[in-house]
């Protein structure tokens, strides 16, 4: 059986720094990039033009198995495409957030976007960002963290994000919105957010993202048998 490139997984709960630390190594080692998250919330943002409700499996699976969706890189990120309608910014939004963490929980849907996760699985090795990377999609990973930090840090994290991005958003709305998604995340039937058996935890509160950084490396490091 022919080898499959290498991927290391970082799942986590909402403004644990999943995405930064994905994008800081990816660039480090030249790797590709999966956002899965990004997927859910593309998913939810179809819907909502399509007015599918948020609650309709069969709709939404159909939705997920068809969804015409392109990552492409470039010079400002990752530019994402839905149906031909560039909507990166728009599926940044809390709305979008809080859609895509409902049609998560439905199995069919995470079922139908499977296989369009793992063919990101290409050389020379993937980093994939979410919440069941190490758990589902990729339980056989090289190398495998889990990032977490309290509530209120995260939610302080994400509301300089949408602040700087020009959202108007107010930090205790924030921080329920973000209790609630961990809540719905956590306690879904399948896949749900929690570390692998084999995920190294990194509790980032008071942590900067250089330090983050480092801890990570020396686990990539160690795991993959090889300096960087
Ligand atoms: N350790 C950290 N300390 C301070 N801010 C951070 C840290 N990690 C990430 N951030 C910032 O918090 C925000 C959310 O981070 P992000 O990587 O998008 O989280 P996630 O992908 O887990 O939701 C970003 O603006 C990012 O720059
Ligand atoms: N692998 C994944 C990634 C995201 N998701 C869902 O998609 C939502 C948005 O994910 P995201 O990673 O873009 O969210 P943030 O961590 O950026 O807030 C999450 O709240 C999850 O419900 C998931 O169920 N499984």
């Amino acid at each position: 059986m022919p080898e499959q490139a290498q991927v290391i997984t970082i799942d986590g709960p909402s403004g644990a720094g999943k995405g930064t630390i994905c994008q800081l190594l990816a660039a480090k080692l030249g790797w590709n990039l999966l956002d899965s998250g990004a997927i859910y919330r593309v998913l939810a943002l179809a819907a909502l033009h399509h007015n599918v409700e948020l609650d309709n499996e069969d709709a939404l699976a159909l939705l997920a198995a068809h969804l015409d969706v392109q990552f492409q890189p470039s010079d400002e990120g990752v530019r994402v495409v839905l149906e031909g309608e560039v909507v990166s910014s728009e599926i940044r939004s809390q709305e979008c957030a809080n859609a895509a963490s409902k049609v998560a929980a439905l199995p069919r849907v995470r079922e139908a976007l499977l296989r369009r996760q793992r063919a990101f699985r290409q050389e020379p090795g993937l980093i994939a960002d979410g919440r069941d990377m190490g758990t589902v999609v990729f339980p056989e990973a090289e190398a495998k963290i889990f990032l977490t930090a309290s509530a209120e840090e995260r939610a302080e994290r994400r509301y300089a994000q949408l602040k700087e991005k020009g959202y108007d958003v107010s930090i205790d709305r924030l921080l329920g919105e973000i209790r609630e998604r961990d809540d719905r995340d956590a306690n879904r039937k399948v896949a749900p957010l929690k570390p692998a058996t084999d995920a190294l935890e990194i509790d980032t509160t008071g942590m900067n993202i250089d330090q983050v950084l480092d801890s990570v490396l020396a686990h990539v490091v160690a795991s993959l048998d090889r300096s960087l």
